[in-house]
């Protein structure tokens, strides 16, 4: 379907004839009669078309800023394009995708509601000239929008609203997202470009969906959080032992998304301003990191007893990850109230959806009023390896979908608890034929030698219970 400006398109010559008429016209009448003629002859013009345009310059103001409309329809009609459009325009955007855009004076038609309307590409080419050896590009590009005029206010109201925001949101996804990191009270970023996936990430495919499903449905609840009168934010507490996978799917959560990262170093700011001043500076659809928030900060026993804080550190696990004095070493006097003040109160007050993430391998150490629903609200434990986490992994390691040695490493993997990160470490292929086979072995292997040393322990285990009963 043409245009109805094409329909138009055989006046060209008696219009250009016209023009001359206008110009010796221009030139002889008085200013007066020639603006009521104008006034009348447009009139006349309407009656006869009854299409309305809009034009949408790509670069406005006096300081010719591009356009936001421009570039968001661009964005908009860049699918719509590469379908309908005989003549297109190819660039690579943020260094990784080819981008297809109309070329100029290429038309595509588009419909909303039921209703159809044109966009058309066009320039105008600014007639200053220059001398110059280097090309000056003067060209000013243009959208112009046609419709019916009997639709003018569902064109100029909700389908314009439509097409901006659309644009907007394909920006925010083709857009190379950046990973901020905090050095003191500022942040620096690079860009990010992990390329954990859920696909890739090795978890029970219910739990899976259940996650993926949540983050969605946030994603898109930004009707639903204003009804409610809530702020558009979700808490993620991630939990289990090292290499189970959180810092893996914090990526694959950003993927997802489309989000930026914030990973928050919380020992390296000094104190709750200094923490304010962070948080508010973070931008819209982004995700705030807390990793290892048990050892970030004394933000776990705060509210509990002192006794109960020295029973604490005498039980300390010797893997852990910050010791103690290092901890108390620190300058940051950032607080738990601090930071529960942060989660509730001004970080509720940015516009914006930003999903907060705090991992840890010791949930039962942290306060209970740090990772309530409403602050944290959903808990997801990463656990050891089980058989469908291995067949997410086998098939992305290894390519394969089934393999006889299956049944022997689903008992072992039964028995023993091994990370993904082990899991994935025997896997990795160790020769440029990358042997199948051999993987699996290597892994059979690792299992059952951490079989071996599990049932040597619990002997020795018994042996001393049976000693120290004999004792008594
Ligand atoms: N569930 C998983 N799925 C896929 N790969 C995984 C998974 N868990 C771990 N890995 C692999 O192991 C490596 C370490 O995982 P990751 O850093 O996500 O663990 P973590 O739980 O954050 O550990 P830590 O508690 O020490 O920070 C990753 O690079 C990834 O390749
Ligand atoms: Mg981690």
């Amino acid at each position: 379907m043409y245009a109805p400006a094409d329909m138009f398109a055989h006046l060209g010559s008696t219009i250009g004839g016209l023009m001359f008429v206008w110009a010796i016209f221009q030139q002889y009448f008085p200013y007066q009669l020639r603006s009521h003629i104008e006034k009348y002859s447009q009139r006349l013009v309407g009656y006869v078309y009854p299409y309305i345009q809009i034009t949408f310059n790509e670069f406005t103001g006096e300081r010719l800023m591009r356009s936001e409309a421009y570039s968001a329809i661009e964005n908009y009609l860049s699918s719509r394009s590469s379908t309908q459009a005989k003549r297109l325009k190819g660039d690579i955007k943020n260094n990784q995708s080819l981008v297809l855009s109309m070329d100029d004076h290429e038309e595509v038609a588009d419909e909303f509601k039921g209703v159809q309307v044109w966009w058309a590409s066009g320039k105008n080419i600014s007639k200053s000239q220059t001398f110059s050896y280097i090309p000056i590009n003067d060209e000013k590009r243009y959208y112009k929008l046609t419709f019916h005029k009997r639709k003018r206010d569902l064109i100029i109201g909700p389908y314009l609203a439509h097409v901006l925001k659309e644009g907007n949101a394909i920006k925010v996804r083709n857009r190379q997202r950046k990973l901020y990191t905090n050095n003191g009270s500022h942040w620096s970023h690079v860009v990010f470009e992990h390329p954990a996936t859920f696909q890739t990430l090795a978890m029970e495919p219910e739990k899976k969906k259940d996650i993926i499903e949540d983050l969605m449905a946030f994603s898109k609840a930004e009707e639903f959080y204003a009804r409610i009168g809530r702020a558009w934010k979700r808490g993620y507490l991630l939990y289990g032992p090292p290499g189970t996978g959180k810092s893996t799917m914090i990526a694959a959560m950003a993927n997802l998304l489309g989000y930026d990262l914030y990973d928050l170093e919380l020992t390296a700011v000094k104190d709750n301003t200094e923490l304010r001043k962070l948080l508010i500076e973070t931008s819209s659809k982004s995700i705030i990191v807390i990793e290892d928030i048990d050892c970030s900060l004394d933000l776990t026993g705060q509210r509990r007893k002192r006794k109960e804080r020295v029973d604490d550190e005498e039980e300390k696990d010797p893997r852990e990850k910050v010791p103690k004095e290092e901890r108390e070493s620190k300058p940051s006097q950032v607080t738990l109230s601090g930071l529960l003040n942060f989660i509730d109160g001004l970080w509720s007050a940015c516009r914006g959806e930003r999903l907060i993430v705090f991992t840890t391998n010791h949930v039962e150490k942290l306060d209970a009023a740090l990772i309530r629903k409403g602050r944290m609200d959903k808990h997801i434990e990463l656990s050891y390896c089980n058989f469908e986490s291995f067949k997410v992994l086998a098939r992305n390691y290894l390519k394969l979908e089934s393999h006889s040695l299956f049944p022997t490493i689903c008992d072992l993997l039964g028995e023993i608890s091994m990370t993904p990160a082990d899991v994935a470490e025997h896997l990795m292929p160790k020769t440029l034929s990358g042997d199948v086979e051999i993987c699996l072995q290597n892994l059979i292997q690792a299992l059952e030698n951490e079989k071996e040393k599990k049932s040597s322990t619990e002997v020795e285990a018994k042996d001393q219970d049976k000693e120290s009963s004999d004792k008594i």
